[in-house]
């Protein structure tokens, strides 16, 4: 069974007297434990994909099968996780107790066992913030907080993380630092990630799969599987084989973009 299947979804907005198509015929199959990015020009429906594959919108035509079940009811059997653009933190509440927002949320009030509390611990000193445990998200810079919401994710329990553009506030120095850490958690998490980016050369270095969209309405151009070894480091980056796969989707991306 294929762990998540898009088939033939399409969806339609109707806003003020006027109809947007934003989702034509989509059909993606995604494996479990995989690592996958919605690449596109901007409003060919990549949010509202990860929406309807997370059961917070719903598709017009075609299926969405999660595990087998309904997005809605794998929604409610707490398997997303989800990381928007902003990191969503309570700002009265210290990293630590940020940390422990999704098993109350998700569990009615319940706690992270020790061992939970303990891996939320160590994954926030992974990438750099083991001094600010009891601090509040005010005393962190705008990355130091999108950290935060992507490792709560990982420590959240979740098996599908969907991430909506999770680095597009952030300078470019710090976007690549956050990469490299996104990375490595990744890696020794294997949890499977849904990651809509603008950005070819992250979503090469990131992925199994690249996803690439064309606009109005959103169809799937090309499904491209990035064969590179893991894990995968700075280096990799220079390489030819690296660079073909960012010009393959760059030129698959200005075909679409000329037509
Ligand atoms: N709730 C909504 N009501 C009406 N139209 C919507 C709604 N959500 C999205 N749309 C429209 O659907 C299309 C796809 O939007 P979506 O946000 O999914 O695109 P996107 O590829 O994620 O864009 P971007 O890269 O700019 O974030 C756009 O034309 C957008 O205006």
């Amino acid at each position: 069974m294929t762990y998540i299947s898009v088939n033939r979804v399409s969806k339609r907005f109707q806003r003020r007297g006027q109809s947007t198509e934003a989702l034509r015929d989509i059909a993606i199959q995604l494996e479990e434990g995989t690592f996958v990015s919605l690449i596109g020009p901007s409003g060919c429906g990549k949010s509202t994909l990860l929406r309807i594959i997370g059961g917070l919108e719903t598709a017009d035509d075609g299926e969405v099968l999660v595990e087998g079940v309904a997005p809605l009811v794998a929604q409610s059997n707490k398997r997303f996780g989800f990381v928007p653009q902003s990191p969503a933190l309570f700002p009265w509440r210290t990293i630590l107790e940020n940390m422990r927002l999704p098993f109350e949320v998700n569990r009615k009030g319940g706690r992270q066992t020790p061992e939970q509390s303990e891996e939320a611990k160590e994954l926030l000193a992974s990438v750099g913030l083991g001094d600010f445990l009891h601090a509040y998200p005010k005393e962190l810079s705008g990355g130091m907080q999108q950290r935060v919401g992507i490792v709560r994710a990982f420590a959240s329990g979740a098996p599908i993380l969907l991430m909506d553009e999770p680095f597009s506030a952030l300078d470019e120095i710090t976007r690549e630092r956050i990469r490299y850490q996104l990375m490595e958690i990744w890696e020794s998490h294997k949890k499977t990630v849904i990651f809509v980016t603008h950005s070819i050369r992250e979503a090469v270095f990131l992925s199994d799969k690249v996803v690439v969209m064309s606009s109005r309405p959103g169809r799937v151009s090309e499904v491209v599987d990035i064969r590179l070894p893991r894990p995968r480091s700075q280096e990799m980056e220079e390489t030819g084989e690296y660079l073909q796969y960012v010009n393959h989707i760059k030129g698959l991306l200005r075909e679409r973009w000329e037509q």
